[in-house]
């Protein structure tokens, strides 16, 4: 896929989101889905279930698993089923998720390069910060916004915004990489070019979801960056 002309500018920074982008994370999303609902008297729903109502932040997948099981929950048995994933899924937010192949490497060519890396993710700052270092690959993230850092989480263009500013670049030099419509959504309200990810946990077709670029292995998202980069090349 080669990157329109017209797009190409100056690139400082790369921006991940992480879950279905930097970490295949939805088994362990999928075992705290589980044992809540257990709790609650219900079976599980499989993995592509609560994969499908990942990318909202915690709120939305809760609400949406309550939802599946078909219970009707008031606003405070709600919060209260919220504070109980929390507490259930940061026991362990990695045991059971991995790195995409490539990743490690691609964060060390991409530091190399000179860009400064971070992270903006709809998943809250705790497990968010333990996940990144259980990986090992906390060190390259400069900045890490999750999804209670702000009042408002992704799709607004807010959190991303923040994760710029913390690298101290601005918008036009940065490049958003996603798995999601969220984060395309993201990008764009922001001003910001977006690479999707395509094998995360979209749910359209990549044709869909509007993107700059696209790469289905780590080892292309070099050159795309590159690509986007353009005759300036990265800064
Ligand atoms: O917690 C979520 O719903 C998704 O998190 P993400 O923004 O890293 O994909
Ligand atoms: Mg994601």
């Amino acid at each position: 896929m080669s990157v329109d002309r017209a797009v190409q500018r100056p690139v400082k920074a790369v921006i991940f989101d992480l879950d279905g982008t930097l970490v295949h994370s939805a088994p362990d999303i999928h075992a705290a889905a589980v044992r809540l609902l257990g709790e609650r008297g219900h079976q599980g729903p499989d993995l592509a279930t609560v994969t499908g109502f990942v990318g909202n932040g915690v709120p939305a997948l809760v609400e949406r698993l309550l939802a599946w099981a078909k219970e009707a929950v008031d606003p405070s048995a709600l919060k209260a089923a919220i504070g109980r994933f929390h507490q259930i899924y940061n026991e362990a937010p990695s045991a059971l998720s991995e790195l995409y192949d490539g990743v490690s490497g691609t964060l060390e060519t991409l530091s190399a390069a000179g860009l400064r890396l971070g992270v903006c993710t709809n998943k809250p700052l705790v497990p968010a910060r333990q996940l990144l270092a259980d990986l090992g690959i906390d060190g390259y993230i400069e900045v890490l916004v999750g999804g209670d850092s702000l009042p408002q989480r992704k799709p607004d263009p807010r959190p991303l915004l923040h994760a710029a500013e913390g690298l101290g670049v601005a918008p036009e030099a940065i490049v958003f990489v996603g798995d999601s419509e969220v984060d395309a959504a993201t990008a764009q309200a922001a001003g910001v070019l977006f690479a999707l990810f395509a094998e995360g946990y979209r749910k359209s077709p990549l044709a869909m979801i509007p993107h700059q670029t696209s790469f289905s292995q780590y080892g292309q998202l070099h050159s795309r960056v590159v690509e986007l980069a353009g005759a300036e090349g990265l800064k």
